[in-house]
């Protein structure tokens, strides 16, 4: 009797698989078309029965919407086309950033997952004209089209595949796509006549990124790691009960990089920023409405958290006018905070919330109590090792013995300044020396309008001390 091996038949039936197109060519001149269908259905259905391999076939719709697990394939098999592939689809929607490149009239893909080898195909097919267009997928438009995938493997894996290796295609398509969509900043604009705010949204093209970050070299690890262990920990925060969101408080002088690093955690996670601006919210009601309606995977911010508006206290007692105003209409800060610790924190996964101030002494202590903000991070004034990362993205310059350096950094450590009043004089030419020059001329005048201030204020006070704490604040008069 004749042994025919599980192998030798798959093979044969990958073999006949892919000569297909050649036989349909010799059927469309023989055969009337829908006796061709029959054909090649019987013969892939015979190798089907006759092997001990499986093959799972997944659909482009499900009759109702688009297949998720077809989506995913298509994403996740990009990353598998060798360079033998000579014919690809390309294409880009309008709001991806790259060009999305798929395979195209090819024989077949092989992968491996556990040492369990798999064949993917892509079929193509059109009914409308009852013929077949095997690894085509370059689609004429036709309503009828059906596309599908193939996905073959040994029979006893069935298990191992279904249960492990489609929700990792289904794992890499989701961490692939979130990292070619462009992030966007939602802010709050007038939905209608009665001037409800909604969240509309533009592209976030906002180009700070912890490279460009000027801040201490420790910090801006201590935040890139405390951002990779929270995403990396939603079974961490299911198993403790805990809502899947992350606080961070930002507190420090105007132009020391607040703003900008929020930037920068945006465009590190791909996450969407919503900039929710207090002063246009006038109710808790309307805040209710737009925070349920942020998505997933973004972060919310809100800035100058202690002068945006007149926040009421947890009571709801208003600063000014308690007496004219009606609770129920107020918005209340215990209304932002409760609402962000309960609902809306359930509601959603992987949410980040950032308020920032110039003043934390300020702030409400209802805000600044453990556990409300999980991390409060202070962005100072600018040090040696910053002023590095501003030159090397400025001045393209990373040499730290470069010419007037030396004299900066010394200038630096004796008077406060600030990113943004260094980057202002880094742009001022586009000669490194120059731009050095002006920088140590700058500080100077800095230095000297700061100590001429002090010494206007022993004068006035007939003070000879040298406070320290008066230094400090003179240090921070601006030119
Ligand atoms: N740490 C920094 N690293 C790199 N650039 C910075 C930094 N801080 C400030 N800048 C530059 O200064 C500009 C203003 O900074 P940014 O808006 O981030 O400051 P801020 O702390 O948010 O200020 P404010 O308190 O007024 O909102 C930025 O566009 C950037 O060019
Ligand atoms: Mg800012």
């Amino acid at each position: 009797m004749m042994n025919i091996s599980a192998s030798s038949v798959f093979q044969a039936y990958l073999s006949m698989t892919a000569s297909i197109t050649l036989f349909k060519t010799m059927l469309n001149q023989l055969v009337p078309q829908q006796l061709q269908v029959y054909i090649v259905t019987k013969i892939r259905s015979y190798f089907r029965q006759n092997s001990s391999d499986i093959t799972l076939v997944i659909e482009e719709t499900d009759g109702m919407g688009i297949n998720e697990i077809y989506t995913a394939a298509e994403i996740y098999l990009s990353t598998r086309i060798s360079p033998e592939f000579q014919r690809f689809r390309i294409s880009k929607r309008p709001k991806e950033t790259d060009v999305n490149v798929k395979f195209g009239n090819c024989g077949k893909i092989t992968d491996s997952f556990e040492e369990i080898e798999l064949v993917w195909r892509f079929v193509h097919e059109s009914n409308q004209k009852n013929s077949l267009r095997f690894h085509g997928g370059d689609g004429d438009g036709d309503s009828s089209e059906k596309r599908y995938f193939e996905l073959s493997f040994k029979k006893q894996h069935k298990e191992r595949i279904l249960n492990r290796y489609i929700p990792l295609v289904l794992t890499v398509a989701k961490s692939m796509h979130s990292e070619k969509k462009p992030v966007k900043l939602h802010s709050l604009a007038s939905g209608n006549i009665y001037a409800s705010k909604v969240w509309e949204s533009v592209n976030l093209d906002h180009p700070s990124t912890f490279e460009t970050l000027a801040i201490e070299p420790a910090l801006k690890k201590t935040i890139k790691e405390d951002l990779d262990r929270f995403i990396k920990r939603k079974e961490f925060y299911r198993r403790v009960g805990k809502a899947w969101k992350r606080g961070y408080l930002l507190y420090g002088p105007p132009g020391t990089g607040k703003s900008s690093l929020i930037a920068a955690m945006a465009n590190y996670l791909k996450f969407d920023i919503y900039d929710l601006e207090f002063s246009s919210i006038k109710r808790d009601a309307d805040l209710r409405r737009l925070l349920l309606s942020t998505k997933n995977r973004s972060i919310l911010v809100i800035e100058d958290i202690d002068c945006s508006v007149k926040l009421p206290d947890r009571n709801g007692n208003h600063p000014n006018n308690a007496a004219n105003s009606s609770k129920m209409d107020q918005f209340t800060l215990g209304g932002l905070l409760n609402f962000i610790d309960g609902l809306w924190s359930s509601c959603g996964d992987e949410r980040i919330i950032i308020f920032t101030t110039n003043h934390k002494e300020k702030l409400d202590p209802a805000l600044l109590r453990p556990g409300r903000m999980d991390m409060h991070i202070h962005m100072s004034y600018l040090t040696s090792e910053s002023f590095q990362v501003l030159t090397t993205n400025y001045l393209e310059i990373s040499d730290p013995n470069y010419k007037g350096f030396k004299e900066v950094k010394e200038l630096i450590q004796d008077i406060q300044i600030t990113p943004a009043e260094v980057a202002e004089q880094l742009m001022k030419s586009e000669d490194p020396e120059t731009c050095i020059e002006g920088l140590v001329k700058f500080l100077k005048r800095k230095r000297t309008s700061i100590n001429e201030e002090l010494e206007k204020q022993k004068d006035a006070n007939n003070n000879t001390t040298d406070d320290d704490t008066q230094l400090h604040e003179l240090k921070r008069i601006k030119l």
